[in-house]
C-alpha cells in the first residue's frame, strides 16, 4: 500500500514537471507556458497553436497538412470553432488529414468546391535557411504540394529538430520523390546519374512490399551528396521533367512562414 502511494506520488511529480499549460490571455489567444521539461510533442503543439492563432480567423478556407504536428493544429482549429463559433472550411492533403477533419467535427472541403485557400498549415521534415522544405516523410507530398499551391500562404509548423541551415543537416532519410510504379527503376537510375547519391524504394512496415501512396504511387527516397552545393530550384525542375515522376518532396518558394517550437516553450519564426 505504502509502495503504491509512493509510486503514485512520483508519477504525479514527473507529470507536473512536464506538462505544458496553454492559458487563455486577455485577448483570448493561447500561449505556451514554459515548464522545466518540454517534450518534442510540446514543441510541436506550441508551433501548431501559434500558426492557427495567427492565420485562422472567421470564414478562413484552410489547407490541413499531414503528419504528427498537424494533429495539434486540428485540435486547435476544433477548439476555436467551438469557443469562437468560427466558420471554417478545411481542405485535406491526405487520407490522414481527411480523417482528422471528420473526427474533429470540422467542415470538410475539397479543391473542386474550394479551389482557392486562404492558407495551408502543414508540417515539414526539414526547413533550410532559405525556406526550402523537404516534405513527404509521411508520404503525402503530392496532395500537400497541390493544396499549398492553391493557398495564398503556406505556413509550416515544426519542432526545433526540423530547423536547419542546409538541407540534409537534420533530416537524414533523403528527399522523397513520388513516382509511377512502373517507372521507379529508370527514374532511380536517371537521378543517380544526373545528380549523384542513391535512391531507395520506400518499403512498407505493416505490409509486404513497397509503400503505396494515397494516389497509388511509389516513393523513392533520394540520399543526395552532402558535400555538393545543389541549386534546389533547378534540381526540382529537372527531376520533375523525368517521365514518371509525379512530384518531389522539395518545396521551393512555397512556404511563406515557418514556426519552430523550441525546448523552452518559445516559438521562433522564419519568413520567406
Ligand atoms: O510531409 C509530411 C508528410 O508527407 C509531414 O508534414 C512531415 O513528414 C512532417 O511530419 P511530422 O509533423 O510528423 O514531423
Amino acid at each position: 500500500m505504502e509502495r503504491s502511494t509512493h509510486m503514485f506520488r512520483s508519477v504525479l511529480r514527473s507529470l507536473s514537471s512536464r506538462v505544458t499549460v496553454f492559458q487563455r490571455s486577455a485577448n483570448s489567444a493561447f500561449f505556451c507556458s514554459r515548464t522545466a521539461a518540454m517534450s518534442l510533442e510540446d514543441a510541436k503543439r506550441c508551433a501548431a497553436y501559434k500558426a492557427v492563432d495567427e492565420y485562422v480567423k472567421d470564414n478562413t478556407v484552410v489547407g490541413v497538412g499531414s503528419g504528427s504536428t498537424v494533429v495539434y493544429a486540428v485540435h486547435r482549429l476544433a477548439e476555436r470553432v467551438k469557443a469562437e463559433g468560427l466558420k471554417l472550411v478545411c481542405v485535406p492533403t491526405s487520407f490522414q488529414a481527411r480523417q482528422l477533419i471528420i473526427e474533429h467535427g470540422l467542415v470538410l472541403g475539397d479543391l473542386e468546391c474550394n479551389p482557392h485557400l486562404d492558407c495551408a498549415i502543414d508540417g515539414a521534415d526539414e526547413v533550410d535557411a532559405k525556406m526550402v522544405l523537404i516534405k513527404g516523410g509521411g508520404g503525402c507530398l503530392l496532395q500537400e504540394k497541390i493544396v499549398a499551391a492553391c493557398a495564398d500562404r503556406m505556413v509550416v509548423i515544426a519542432d526545433y529538430t526540423k530547423d536547419s541551415i542546409k538541407l540534409g543537416q537534420q533530416y537524414r532519410k533523403g528527399i522523397p520523390i513520388e513516382v509511377a510504379p512502373m517507372a521507379y527503376v529508370p527514374i532511380r537510375n536517371k537521378i543517380e546519374t544526373q545528380f549523384g547519391g542513391s535512391l531507395k524504394l520506400r518499403m512498407a512496415v505493416a505490409k509486404a512490399g513497397p509503400v503505396v501512396t494515397d494516389n497509388g504511387n511509389f516513393i523513392l527516397d533520394w540520399s543526395f551528396v552532402d558535400e555538393k552545393e545543389y541549386d534546389w530550384d533547378a534540381v526540382n525542375r529537372a527531376i520533375m521533367m523525368i517521365p514518371g515522376v509525379v512530384d518531389t518532396g522539395l518545396f521551393v518558394g512555397m512556404a511563406t512562414k515557418a514556426y519552430f517550437g523550441q525546448k523552452d516553450g518559445t516559438v521562433t519564426e522564419r519568413s520567406a
